[in-house]
């Protein structure tokens, strides 16, 4: 079903779905709610030096995809947005270019043209985003026609209403279909965390991404609320672990929806960092997804180069 080929045993089987699925889901180790929730709040209110706020800035920076999902966007809104991404901040020309715009299918062309050459990629919600209501045939071509299109990323939703039925098989199939219609290019899973309803589904769905061919794991459309928590991009985040130790390959994490303020950010850049490991501070590995958190995350930057913030709005980021 899904690509096993290079996985070991175990998840090879896992990856083609029917019974080995079924066992190895259940199987994985149930989530300890408090003992996730009480890691969360304690890494939140880590304190940190002073000589590190700058770096982490830019790392949350380099790590946005900054993202307009909105019924009313227009060609020149994305190219509006595409500016911002390639110069962030005029006033602070050595500021860091975001990873990534993101925006719906019919807006990848404009964005693609406005970002040619910039190093900027272009990332695109497909499949019935944000309710992933509609035929696989119908997800299919609208990733088909956003990758046509010129996008470099394609951020899917998975099929909550099947997984909370218990239909993994058809979960899976789903992923690994659209991972083979991205060809080369990187796919985000997004699980819609709000909608899952315990720790144990965002692991489980973390998991059936992964062996369907997710390049990250996302954690939201940003379209309902709960959107991004710190414990499930936890979880998250220790499924790309615990997938790196089992197979030596790297997949990444996207925590989206809600996130507004640098503290919050740099809070998420703390749990990936003890989550995962520091080799996922990286755009390649990380990313935000957001539509307004740029704004502080600048204001922030521009405050700690001319000096206003002192110890107490420091982060851990070393
Ligand atoms: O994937 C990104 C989200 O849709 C953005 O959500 P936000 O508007 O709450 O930042």
């Amino acid at each position: 079903m899904a690509q096993s080929s290079a996985l070991p045993d175990e998840l090879a089987a896992a990856a083609r779905g029917g019974a080995a699925l079924s066992g190895f889901l259940r199987g994985l180790p149930r989530v300890d709610r408090a003992g996730l929730e009480r890691h969360a709040t304690a890494l939140a209110g880590r304190s940190v030096k002073r000589t590190a706020k700058q770096q982490a800035l830019d790392v949350a920076i380099g790590a946005v995809d900054l993202t307009t999902l909105e019924g009313a966007d227009t060609a020149d809104r994305i190219r509006s947005l595409c500016t911002r991404a390639r110069n962030p901040d005029p006033h602070q020309p050595d500021a860091p270019q975001v990873a990534a715009i993101c925006a719906y299918p019919d807006l990848v062309r404009p964005a693609v043209d406005a970002l040619a050459g910039s190093g900027v990629r272009v990332a695109s919600v497909a499949t019935a985003f944000p309710s992933g209501r509609s035929s696989t045939e119908v997800k299919l071509a609208e990733v088909r026609l956003a990758v046509q299109a010129g996008a470099d990323e394609i951020d899917m939703v998975i099929d909550r209403a099947a997984f909370l039925a218990g239909e993994h098989d058809r979960v899976l199939a789903e992923i690994a279909a659209v991972r083979a219609e991205c060809g080369s290019r990187h796919l985000k899973v997004i699980l819609e965390t709000g909608e899952l309803a315990t720790y144990d589904n965002v692991r489980r769905a973390s998991w059936l991404a992964l062996l369907g061919g997710a390049d990250f794991l996302k954690t939201s459309t940003g379209k309902i609320s709960p959107a991004a928590t710190l414990p499930v991009t936890h979880v998250l985040l220790q499924a790309v672990r615990d997938w790196r130790a089992a197979t030596g390959q790297l997949r990444g994490v996207k925590t989206a929806g809600g996130i507004r303020s640098t503290k919050d950010a740099l809070r998420y850049l703390v749990a990936v960092r003890d989550v995962a490991g520091a080799a996922w501070l990286t755009p390649e590995l990380f990313r935000f997804g957001a539509s307004s958190l740029l704004d502080d995350l600048l204001l922030q930057r521009r405050a700690q180069s001319e000096g206003h913030y002192g110890t107490a709005r420091e982060i851990p980021v070393d």
